[in-house]
């Protein structure tokens, strides 16, 4: 139930409540999203062994999920928003415009290089990803998903996906 309170000094009436959250939501969005931000207080406590309460604050909220001018707030703006024009026109290249420096790992679907681009000398992750495996583990959707996401994002926290290729070999 929500309730008004009045907040001492302010003459701010608050709504004053209490809400569960299971792992991995948010709370605190509404503040962001709301104008009224010096109206809402909150406090936090964690229940159980293995619950961990991680704080983040409100600038840096505003960076990683509306960085650099999108006004992306969840998954589902995500999941809504226009892909950027290069994944619609993709500026072809060829993995030769690549000079590989060393191997930075390997994933479930390939492994991934540190590459610079001869032209602008410029560093990259190149991260190569075999379809069959794709295919064959069931993963068609999360790969295009997680494509989707990388090249949608834009903040100095995630990492960004640049350019890709679909080479048949
Ligand atoms: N952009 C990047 N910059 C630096 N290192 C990276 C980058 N992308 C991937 N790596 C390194 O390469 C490894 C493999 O990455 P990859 O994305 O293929 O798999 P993953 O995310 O670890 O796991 P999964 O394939 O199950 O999603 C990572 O664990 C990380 O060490």
């Amino acid at each position: 139930m929500v309730e008004k309170e009045a907040l001492k000094g302010t003459g701010l009436e608050l709504d004053v409540g209490t809400a569960e959250y299971n792992v991995g939501e948010v709370f605190g969005r509404k503040l962001y999203q709301s104008a009224e931000q010096e109206s809402f207080i909150a406090s936090a406590r964690a229940e159980g062994p293995e619950t961990k309460l991680l704080r983040i604050a409100a600038d840096d909220f505003r960076l990683i999920m509306a960085s650099q001018g999108s006004h992306i707030n969840g998954s589902e703006d995500i999941m809504n928003a226009e892909l950027p024009s290069e994944f619609k026109n993709p500026v072809p290249f060829r993995l030769e415009d690549f000079q590989v420096i060393g191997l930075v790992g390997y994933g479930s679907f390939g492994k991934v290089s540190l590459v610079r681009e001869q032209a602008t000398k410029q560093i990259f992750a190149l991260k190569e990803v075999s379809k069959r495996r794709v295919i064959s583990t069931g993963q068609i959707e999360h790969i295009i998903n997680e494509k989707r996401v990388m090249s949608i994002i834009d903040s100095p926290f995630c990492v960004k996906l640049f350019r890709f290729i679909f080479l048949f070999i």
